[in-house]
C-alpha cells in the first residue's frame, strides 16, 4: 500500500516537474515576446513620427528643430569661441533648438556623442541658472572644471562643496548675486535637502531657473542598468516647475527604459533625438581567457606594451574589488603604470589616483565590472566614469560584463573623442557562474547575462550587429571593425546531439566547459542558486528542454574555435595611421598645458580635431589660431601654439618624421622615443558627421 503511494507520488512529482517545465518554457516566449513587441512598437512610432511629418506642413514648421531661430548667430558664436566647437555633430544643433524653443527634450545619443554640449549651450545662451543633475561627484567635477577653463560660470553643490562655496550659491540661487550659469548637483541633493529646494523654488519664483537638464537618465528606470534609487524623485523637477524646460539625456536607452524615464521624469510630450549606437571607430573583439589567470595577465600585459607603446590611456575591468588590486599589482610587476579604482578606497586614495591619471603618470586604471555594489554612497563614485576618460585608448575586459547594456557603457569609455580605438573582451565559460550568482535576482538578470554571454561565444556574428540587434536598431556597416568581421575564424562544427549518434564526442575541458554554456544558453541545463552562509553557489540542472535534446529533436552544435581565418595584423594597418610630428608635438602641448590650467583633461585644452586643424592650416598668429579654435581659446593658449608651429615649421620637419625631432621635448617624449614608435600613436579623425555648417 504504501509503496503504491510513494509511486503514485512520483509520478504526480514528475508530472508536476513537466508542468513547471512547460510554464518556464512559455514563460521565457513570454518575456523574448515582450521584447520583440517592445522593439517593435519602437519602430512604429518612429514610422508614424515620419509620416506624421510627411503629411503635416503645419508639423514640419512647428517640429523642425533645424530651421532658422532668432538665437542662431549667438549661438553660433559661443559655440565657436567659448568652447572652441567648429561644427555641430549629428541632432546637437536640433536638440539646442529644441531646448531653447523651451520644450522638453529626451536626448539618446551614443557615448561620446556630445551630450553635454545640448545643454550647457542652451545653459549659456539663456539668462538665469541652469540646474543639471548628474550621478556621480568624479563626473561633475570634471565638468565644472572644464567648464571654468573656458571662462564659464559653473559651480556644484555636493559633499566637497566648500562653505564658501555652498554660501555663494545659495546666494546666487535665493537673490541672483554673483554670477552662476551651470550648477551640478547630484539626485541626492533633489531628494535629501530641503533647504536645496527651497533656494531653487526661490531661483525660479524669481524667474532665473533657465532649463533643468538630467545627465545619465537611464538611471530613473529600474530597466536600465544603473539604477539609482534618489534619481526616482526627479519627477519633482516638472511638477515643481512645469514652464521650464526640461533634457534628459542618456547614451543607452531600450524603449521600455524611455517610456518610462518619459513617466518618471512627467515630460510625457517631451521632443525625442534618438542617435545611433553605433561607435564606428571602436573595434570589438573577444578573446578566448585561459584557466591559468598568470596567462591572462601576460597577455594583457603584452597587448598593451606592443600596441600601445607611447603609454597610450587604458582601463581594464575586473569582476571583483579584490581582483582589480591583483590586476593591477600583475600588471606593474610587469612593468605596466597601473592602478585600481574602486569603492572600497577613500577619497584620498581616490583622488590620488584621479591625478597620477589626469597627469599622465599612471596609464592604466583597472576598476570593477559591477556597478550597483556600493553606489548608495552619497558621492555615487563607485562607477569608473571620468569625463578625462575622453583620450581612453582601449579597454579590456579581464572579465564579462553582466548585461549587453553595461558592456556597451563600460566599452564605450574608449575612444569618446572618435579615435580608433579597441574594446578587449576576455571570456571563459568558467566566469559566467560568477556572474550569474550576482545578477540572478534581479529584474531579467539572468536573461540580460545570457545575452552577453551569447556574443562572447559567438564565433562567426557581427559583434557591432550584435548592439544594433540588441537595441532595436536597424543593421550598419560594420567596416571590418570587429574580430568576426575583420578576419573571422576557423570554425569546427561538433555536433553533440544526444541520440543522433550515441557516442559522446571526445571533448577537450575547456571545450566541455562551452558545451555547459551553450546548453545553458539553449535551455536544455539550466542554472540554479542555492545560498550558504558565505556565498550563493550556482548548480547546473536540467532545463526546460532536457527532454527535446536527449530525444535528439533539438540539435545541440558546438563552435570550436580552431584559430583566425586570416592573419591578424591586417587590423592594425586597417585601423591606425601615423600622425604627423606636428600633431604629436601639439599632444604634447595640450598635456602640458592641462596640467598647468589646473589638471583638466587634455581633450579639453585641444580636441583632436582642433590639432588636426592646427597642424594642417599652422597659423602664425593668435588672430589666425583664433579663426580657428575660437576666442576663449585662442587667449588662452594660443601664443603658446604660435611659438610651437613657428619652432616646428623654422626648423623644418618634414610631416611624419617623429623619430628625430629637435624641438625641445618634454621628459615624458623622451621616454616615449626610446620606445619603438609603432604605426598607431595617434589619429586624428572625427568620427561623428558634421552635419551641420
Ligand atoms: N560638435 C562637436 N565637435 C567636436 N567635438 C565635440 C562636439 N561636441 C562634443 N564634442 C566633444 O566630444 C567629447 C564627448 O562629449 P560629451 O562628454 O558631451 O559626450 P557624451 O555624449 O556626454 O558622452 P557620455 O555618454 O560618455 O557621457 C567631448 O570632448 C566634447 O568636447
Ligand atoms: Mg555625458
Amino acid at each position: 500500500m504504501e509503496n503504491d503511494v510513494v509511486g503514485e507520488l512520483l509520478c504526480v512529482e514528475a508530472e508536476l516537474q513537466d508542468v513547471q517545465d512547460q510554464i518556464n518554457i512559455l514563460l521565457d516566449h513570454q518575456e523574448r515576446l515582450y521584447r520583440k513587441q517592445s522593439e517593435l512598437k519602437a519602430l512604429l512610432e518612429e514610422c508614424k513620427t515620419s509620416e506624421n511629418e510627411a503629411n503635416n506642413n503645419a508639423s514640419i514648421a512647428a517640429e523642425d528643430w533645424s530651421g532658422n531661430f532668432e538665437w542662431d548667430s549667438r549661438a553660433d558664436d559661443i559655440r565657436f569661441n567659448v568652447f572652441g566647437i567648429s561644427s555641430y555633430r549629428a541632432n546637437q544643433r536640433e536638440i539646442v533648438n529644441a531646448v531653447m524653443s523651451g520644450r522638453d527634450v529626451l536626448v539618446i545619443m551614443a557615448a561620446g556623442g556630445g551630450k553635454s554640449l545640448c545643454y550647457q549651450l542652451p545653459a549659456v545662451l539663456c539668462n538665469g541658472v541652469a540646474l543639471v543633475v548628474s550621478p556621480l561627484l568624479s563626473l561633475i567635477q570634471d565638468q565644472v572644471m572644464g567648464l571654468t577653463a573656458l571662462g564659464i560660470p559653473a559651480y556644484m553643490l555636493t559633499s566637497t562643496t566648500s562653505k564658501e562655496d555652498e554660501k555663494f550659491i545659495y546666494k546666487a540661487l535665493d537673490k541672483g548675486e554673483g554670477e552662476m550659469k551651470i550648477l551640478y548637483v547630484t539626485p541626492e541633493k533633489i531628494s535629501k535637502s530641503k533647504r536645496f529646494m527651497s533656494k531653487l523654488e526661490k531661483c525660479h519664483n524669481g524667474g532665473r531657473l533657465s532649463l533643468v537638464a538630467i545627465d545619465e537618465a537611464h538611471c530613473c528606470s529600474q530597466w536600465g542598468h544603473d539604477f539609482r534609487p534618489d534619481y526616482k524623485n526627479l519627477g519633482i523637477l516638472k511638477v515643481q516647475f512645469p514652464n521650464v524646460p526640461m533634457i534628459a539625456l542618456t547614451a543607452t536607452a531600450t524603449y521600455k527604459v524611455q517610456t518610462d524615464l518619459m513617466e518618471m521624469l512627467h515630460i510625457p510630450k517631451c521632443v525625442k533625438f534618438v542617435s545611433t549606437v553605433n561607435r564606428p571607430n571602436l573595434f570589438y573583439k573577444v578573446l578566448e581567457k585561459s584557466s591559468v589567470a598568470k596567462v591572462v595577465i601576460d597577455e594583457i600585459a603584452d597587448f598593451i606594451r606592443q600596441s600601445y607603446p607611447n603609454n597610450e590611456s587604458g582601463i581594464v575591468y575586473c569582476f571583483s574589488r579584490k581582483e582589480c588590486e591583483q590586476v593591477a599589482k600583475e600588471l606593474q610587476e610587469r612593468g605596466i603604470s597601473a592602478d585600481y579604482y574602486h569603492a572600497d578606497m577613500d577619497v584620498t586614495a581616490r583622488e590620488k589616483v584621479h591625478l597620477r591619471w589626469s597627469k599622465n603618470k599612471l596609464q592604466v586604471i583597472i576598476g570593477t565590472v559591477a556597478f550597483g555594489m556600493g553606489i548608495n554612497k552619497p558621492d555615487g563614485c563607485s562607477k569608473l566614469k571620468f569625463s578625462w576618460l575622453s583620450l581612453v585608448r582601449f579597454v579590456i575586459h579581464h572579465s564579462l560584463s553582466k548585461s549587453m547594456e553595461t558592456y556597451y557603457q563600460e566599452s564605450g569609455r574608449a575612444g569618446r573623442d572618435g579615435l580608433p580605438s579597441e574594446c578587449l573582451l576576455y571570456f571563459r565559460p568558467g566566469d559566467v557562474p560568477r556572474q550569474s550568482t550576482m545578477v540572478f535576482y534581479e529584474n531579467s538578470g539572468l536573461q540580460n547575462l545570457y545575452d552577453i554571454v551569447r556574443y562572447c561565444q559567438s564565433k562567426r556574428n557581427c559583434r557591432r550587429g550584435a548592439f544594433f540587434q540588441h537595441f532595436g536598431e536597424p543593421l550598419q556597416d560594420c567596416n571590418g571593425m570587429c574580430d568576426n568581421c575583420a578576419y573571422g575564424h576557423e570554425i569546427k562544427e561538433v555536433d553533440t546531439t544526444c541520440g543522433s549518434n550515441n557516442s559522446v564526442p571526445d571533448l577537450k575541458k575547456d571545450e566541455l566547459e562551452q558545451l555547459i554554456i551553450q546548453l545553458i544558453l539553449d535551455r536544455v541545463l539550466k542554472e540554479e542558486f542555492q545560498h550558504t552562509a558565505y556565498a550563493t553557489n550556482a548548480y547546473v540542472a536540467l532545463g526546460p528542454l532536457w527532454k527535446l535534446a536527449l530525444q535528439g529533436k533539438r540539435p545541440v552544435v558546438l563552435e570550436i574555435c580552431m584559430g583566425w581565418r586570416s592573419n591578424s595584423s591586417i587590423r592594425k594597418d586597417a585601423r591606425h595611421s601615423q600622425a604627423s610630428g606636428l600633431e604629436m608635438k601639439l599632444d604634447e602641448l595640450r598635456k602640458e598645458l592641462s596640467s598647468t590650467h589646473g589638471g583638466i583633461f587634455p581633450h579639453a585644452v585641444l580636441s583632436s580635431q582642433q590639432i588636426s586643424i592646427l597642424s594642417t592650416q599652422k597659423p602664425t598668429s593668435i588672430a589666425q589660431v583664433e579663426k580657428l579654435i575660437g576666442k576663449v581659446k585662442a587667449e588662452k593658449y594660443g601664443s603658446r601654439i604660435v611659438d610651437l608651429i613657428q619652432q616646428y615649421v623654422k626648423l623644418g620637419q618634414p610631416d611624419g618624421d617623429t623619430s628625430n625631432s629637435s624641438v625641445a621635448e618634454a621628459s615624458e617624449q623622451n621616454r616615449a622615443n626610446k620606445r619603438p614608435r609603432k604605426n598607431k600613436t595617434l589619429v586624428l579623425i572625427e568620427s561623428s558627421e558634421d552635419d551641420e555648417e
